[in-house]
């Protein structure tokens, strides 16, 4: 049997001052999964990725990353395996230049100069900023720091990339951005996925598993039709349904229309729509690619 990527074990965490922000959580991602962890503010996601770094000791339980106890793991191995991306890109870069920054890591790490160069290219194409590169950091905006943050985790190769709340603060269009590169990562690299987020409409279309907390705890895991159609859990967690699956839900349960099952995304919900409207009232457009 494959060891989960990460896998955190009955894990408890109370801070100092005495929040309990972990309550006995079992939590995994395998290999190659892109896995979310979907709560509303103050329900432990953070508490959890510094948990599952080892930024945070837990009080009782453990993680182990693939197949190895964390607390086993030498810190130089860790930052070659698991790949942290903040929440705010200010808390992660340091250097004056986004070249600079993204070589810190390997640089680091005694490789040649001709690697180092080599990874940062690589890493910045990855992340769509190989235009930034000779930029200076305090210039860049907020969603070009994002990208550049994520380009100096990517350039230590890590097979686990754990994101916390990677689209907040971006614009419609750069939560897209970031949401396909993530995708990318996961379906091309094979590169295993682990975001917290609050945003229920992206999940449907990326995540293979989501994790649903409340108050440190896990109320329910599984893929997202399995998540998204417990209502009441849903609303226990101060969280809603994809704003499509609403609308859906609506148009059915009020106006009676027969829509099958209950659509998460765009996509679906136009499929599911279409099978109801009678062909002859259908004028087929060229699709307008996106
Ligand atoms: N350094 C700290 N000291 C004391 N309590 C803390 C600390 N950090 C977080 N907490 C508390 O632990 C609980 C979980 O916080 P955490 O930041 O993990 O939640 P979150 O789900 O990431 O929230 P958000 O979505 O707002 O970022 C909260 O009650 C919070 O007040």
């Amino acid at each position: 049997m494959i060891s989960p990527a990460v896998s955190a074990q009955d894990v408890c965490f109370k801070y100092q001052e005495g929040t309990r922000a972990l309550d006995r959580v079992n939590f995994h991602a395998d290999p190659g999964e892109f896995v979310a962890m979907l709560a509303s503010n103050g329900s432990g996601k953070t508490t959890l990725i510094k948990v599952l770094i080892g930024l945070l000791k837990p009080e009782k339980g453990k993680v182990v990353i693939h197949g190895k106890d964390l607390s086993r793991i030498a810190k130089k191995d860790l930052f070659q395996t698991v790949g942290l991306v903040l929440q705010n890109p200010v808390d992660q870069l340091f250097a004056a230049t986004v070249e600079e920054d993204v070589a810190y890591g390997p640089r680091n790490l005694g490789f040649e100069e001709d690697e180092v160069q080599r990874r940062v290219g690589e890493a910045l194409a990855c992340v769509a900023a190989s235009e930034l590169r000779h930029r200076a950091i305090h210039h860049l905006s907020y969603g070009e720091q994002k990208r550049v943050s994520m380009a100096g985790v990517l350039a230590m190769n890590p097979s686990i990339l754990i994101l916390d709340e990677p689209t907040a603060g971006l614009d419609p269009a750069g939560e897209t951005l970031m949401m396909r590169l993530l995708n990318k990562l996961n379906r091309e690299q094979g590169i295993t996925i682990i975001l917290a987020t609050h945003n229920v409409d992206l999940l449907p279309l990326f995540a293979d598993r989501i994790y649903v907390l409340q108050r440190g705890r896990v109320l329910k895991q599984g893929p997202s039709d399995e998540i998204f159609c417990e209502h009441e859990m849903i609303r226990d967690a101060c969280l809603r349904l994809p704003y499509i699956a609403t609308l859906l839900h609506k148009l059915k349960q009020h106006d009676g229309v027969p829509i099958a099952g209950l659509p998460l995304t765009i996509g679906e919900a136009r499929s599911r729509l279409l099978e109801l409207i009678p062909d002859n009232l259908i004028v087929k457009q060229p699709e307008v690619p996106q």
